[in-house]
């Protein structure tokens, strides 16, 4: 008998079975499910310490699982290095920053392409961008101050070269811990228009606490609260779920 299998596309960009951590007597997952679409921008929401950030850590390859399995497009990644998920077309932008701020942004995104090794006297910088990277840039606003030195940049626009870093790696599924901290409303707009227009072939999962911003960019929303997933909806069943609100309100039981 042959049996069809199925095909690697039919898979999920992500999947996520059982995940379990504890820090000590401190458990912050005990069985934390997570399935999500090929193309799909999925939001991750839940109150302060419900382990959102726990969980981008064990995904990405940062943090070991006690228990629990993670898949990646079908293929189970539970075992490899970030290094080896990131090959994979798994990025992650995190709440600090993690660029050069004394060299200019072109010199930045030239990072990616490059060793990682910074500049010497003797090994000049190479910091001419491909049409990939001066593409990704442009998608990213980055165009009018590539040749601006990180530490004269707005906030924002850390922000936004974070993103270009990320993204100049051609991920397949892209996790974003919170884009929208500490940026003004204004800035905020301009991030969510950025976030919209990504190609969509590239999966978000995104943290945010800026509830009008997940509401606005995610096909679906997961809630995740006392080491579990709460509940899982379209942005307006959330928005509408009463064991939601009572979470944030600080209502629920525990
Ligand atoms: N390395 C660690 N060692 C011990 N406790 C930790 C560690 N990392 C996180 N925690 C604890 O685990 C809990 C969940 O933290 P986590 O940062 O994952 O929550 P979060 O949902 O991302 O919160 P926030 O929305 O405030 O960023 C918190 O109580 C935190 O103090």
């Amino acid at each position: 008998m042959t049996e069809t299998q199925p095909s690697m596309s039919s898979a999920p960009a992500l999947e996520v079975a059982g995940l379990a951590k504890s820090f000590g007597s401190l458990m912050v997952a005990s069985d934390v499910h997570l399935n999500v679409a090929p193309g799909e921008r999925r939001g991750l929401i839940g109150i302060n310490g419900a382990g959102k950030t726990t969980l981008f850590n064990m995904i990405a390859g940062e943090l070991k699982p006690d228990r629990g399995a993670i898949r990646f497009f079908g293929d189970e990644i539970t075992a490899d290095s970030v290094i080896q998920r990131t090959l994979k077309g798994l990025g992650r932008t995190y709440q600090v920053s993690t660029l050069v701020p004394s060299v200019t942004v072109r010199e930045n995104l030239a990072l990616t392409r490059g060793d990682g090794r910074l500049p010497s006297l003797w090994q000049p910088w190479q910091s001419r961008l491909d049409d990939d990277l001066l593409d990704t840039a442009d998608q990213l606003g980055l165009t009018p101050v590539l040749d601006e030195a990180v530490a004269n940049l707005s906030y924002g626009t850390l922000r936004q070269l974070e993103l270009a870093m990320v993204m100049a790696c051609k991920p397949r599924l892209l996790l974003l811990d919170e884009p929208a901290a500490g940026l003004s409303h204004a800035e905020r707009q301009v991030l969510q228009g950025i976030l919209q227009d990504l190609p969509q072939e590239v999966t978000l999962l995104m943290i945010e606490h800026d509830m009008e911003m997940v509401l606005a960019l995610s096909d679906r929303i997961s809630v995740l609260h006392q080491g579990e997933m709460f509940a899982e909806g379209s942005p307006d069943e959330i928005a509408a779920h009463e064991g939601v609100r009572d979470i944030y309100l600080g209502r629920a039981n525990g």
